[in-house]
């Protein structure tokens, strides 16, 4: 969801609204009052009908109703509301960073505010407080999200985020958890990482080397490592040529535009038509095929190999099981209520690669660009790593464990460059009230993580980059703490906590350890661009480039 969407409903609707005015009032002023008003009077009709819908909103239909059936409840208190237009509700005050808008709001209207995007009532949480009631004490009312029509089509109604909570998001959940990404798992993908990080490392002194400055453009580099490792897991390969990792990277950032900008029937369910006139269904539809037909060509190359090992009794060596063979092979029908079949591997694959590749590798840009911002900190970080791998040119898992510097250096990229500030939304799927305040049943939730994360009351100086606030702190992002939610918290909290750290604590102490960094042509490292793109997701505007001059080792 960008600006972009409400932007779009709403001039797609007032303008034809404006251009019946033009019409009639050129013809007012003409002083052919009456006969324009025997010539327009379906389009006036249709005018006030409209101005009808509009100006009264669902609350306040309700609240109407209730008071022709007699039983206006008067002490329904609901949070606090910023004012709102008519038909498009609270979207104008979004602007082009929501996260920041939200925050302003918040800042004025508490931390429990009440919006209206387009026809949703949104409940925007923006306090650590706040958080704990949502994510902890009613966790079973919030655990559920908002239906997204276009996302359920891209991920064949099959996926684990977008699923409302109930027993199929159980039952997937504990897949995900128990046998795909629990810490057992992730362990055994550590030889997989290690060789991904040696190709990242390589990567770089390719890169360095044939430039005259040692230039290397990080945020492409680091994309394709986290992708690696994500693919490496979940299908077992990755993609080496070109043309196939561009397709899967541009199937990914359509079906993300799609499924959030552009659908007008999220935020105002009767224009759900608009989709069929401004060409968006359509859109989806053909996005829909050519990604059915890239995943099925995936999931096909795994049911041959399972038949040709059935046949030759060939095994995977010392290779772990990737998600897509462990779950062709879950025999899940007996025991279970689902079934699972081949759609299921392929919104599983999404999912993956949609939660797992962005995210972290977002989270490792900002916090090379962090450091190299604050070369005091780069220089604190760079010690601890080479006096912790003595000299040895790859960093492993084991020597990692031994650096609590660099661990506090990526939880504090986490709390300050969160890649999705206001995390997925949830929404409830019973009446409850929190803090005094009635929050009906199918309100949309958002937590603003990173409102949360820059607390002033719960964080000293919270906009400045400092790790060492997180050195012996117990702080941490598993959930409990409701200043820290990176990974968000309870049931819906992310599954892929262990998988999302190992790559980013392995790729960056190798970053580290390897390499000397500065920035581009002896710039001063106070000029690096840390502006944000716009949205919902948030990267680095510009990509990171840095110089990157290769160490010295002596064996
Ligand atoms: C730095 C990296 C990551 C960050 C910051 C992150 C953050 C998040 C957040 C904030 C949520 C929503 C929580 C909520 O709704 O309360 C989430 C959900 C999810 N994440 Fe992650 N994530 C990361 C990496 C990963 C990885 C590596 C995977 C998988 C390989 C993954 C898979 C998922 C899935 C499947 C969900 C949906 C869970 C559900 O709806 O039940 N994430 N993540």
């Amino acid at each position: 969801m960008q600006n972009n969407s409400h932007q779009l409903s709403y001039i797609v609707f007032s303008t034809m609204v404006s251009n019946a005015l033009q019409k009639i009032w050129v013809e007012m002023q003409q002083e052919k009052i009456y006969s324009c008003m025997q010539q327009h009077w379906l389009s006036l009709l249709l005018f006030l009908l409209f101005i009808l819908i509009v100006a009264i909103d669902k609350p306040r239909i309700i609240k109407i109703i209730n008071l022709i059936r007699g039983n206006n409840n008067k002490s329904i208190n609901l949070p606090p509301s910023p004012f709102k237009l008519p038909f498009i509700g609270n979207f104008h005050q979004l602007g082009s960073s929501p996260h920041r808008s939200l925050r302003a709001l918040s800042l004025n209207h508490g931390p429990l505010m009440l919006l209206h995007l387009g026809q949703v009532p949104t409940l925007v949480v923006s306090s650590p407080d706040a958080a704990r009631e949502v994510l902890k004490t009613h966790d079973h009312i919030f655990s559920s999200r908002p239906n997204s029509k276009i996302g359920n089509k891209f991920t064949y109604g099959k996926s684990l985020a977008f699923a409302p909570y109930g027993e199929y998001w159980r039952q997937i959940r504990k897949i995900y958890v128990l046998r795909l990404l629990n810490s057992i798992t992730v362990r055994s993908f550590r030889a997989m990482r290690e060789e991904e990080t040696a190709c990242l490392i390589e990567t770089i002194e390719r890169s360095s080397s044939s430039s005259v400055d040692n230039l290397v453009d990080l945020t492409e580099i680091l994309f394709m490592y986290v992708n690696g490792i994500v693919c490496r897991a979940t299908i077992g390969r990755k993609f080496s040529d070109e043309r196939e990792f561009k397709r899967l990277r541009k199937m990914l950032d359509d079906m993300s535009h799609l499924s959030t900008i552009s659908d007008v029937g999220n935020w105002i369910p009767w224009l759900s038509w608009v989709n069929y006139i401004n060409g968006v269904n359509a859109m989806v539809e053909k996005k829909f095929e050519e990604g059915n037909e890239f995943l099925e060509s995936i999931v096909e190359e795994h049911m041959e190999k399972k038949k040709k090992k059935k046949y030759d009794g060939e095994t995977n060596g010392d290779e772990a099981e990737n998600f897509v063979d462990v779950l062709l092979g879950l025999d899940y029908t007996d025991k279970h209520h689902i079934q699972l079949g081949r759609d299921h591997v392929k919104a599983l694959i999404l999912d993956m690669f949609a939660g797992g590749t962005e995210t972290t590798h977002t989270v490792l840009t900002w916090a090379m660009a962090e450091l190299v911002r604050q070369p005091n900190i780069m220089n604190r970080a760079q010690e601890e790593v080479r006096a912790i791998s003595k000299g040895k040119q790859i960093v492993t898992e084991d020597d990692i464990e031994k650096m609590p510097y660099l661990h506090a250096v990526i939880k504090e990229t986490l709390r300050l460059r969160p890649s999705g500030p206001l995390m997925v939304p949830h929404e409830s799927t019973e009446h409850v009230k929190i803090h005094g305040y009635d929050i009906p049943a199918k309100t949309t939730v958002i937590v603003n993580m990173w409102a949360i994360c820059r607390d002033p009351t719960a964080w000293v100086e919270p906009e400045k980059f400092d790790p060492d606030r997180f050195m012996d702190s117990k702080v941490d992002f598993k959930g409990q703490d409701f200043e820290y939610i990176p990974f968000g918290a309870g049931r819906r909290g992310c599954p892929g906590i262990a998988f999302a750290i190992a790559s980013l604590e392995l790729g960056l102490a190798n970053l580290l350890n390897r390499f000397d960094w500065a920035m581009p042509f002896g710039m001063d490292p106070g000029e690096l661009d840390m502006g944000e793109t716009s949205g919902l997701t948030v990267h680095k505007k510009e990509n990171l480039v840095l110089a990157a001059v290769p160490r010295q080792f002596d064996n």
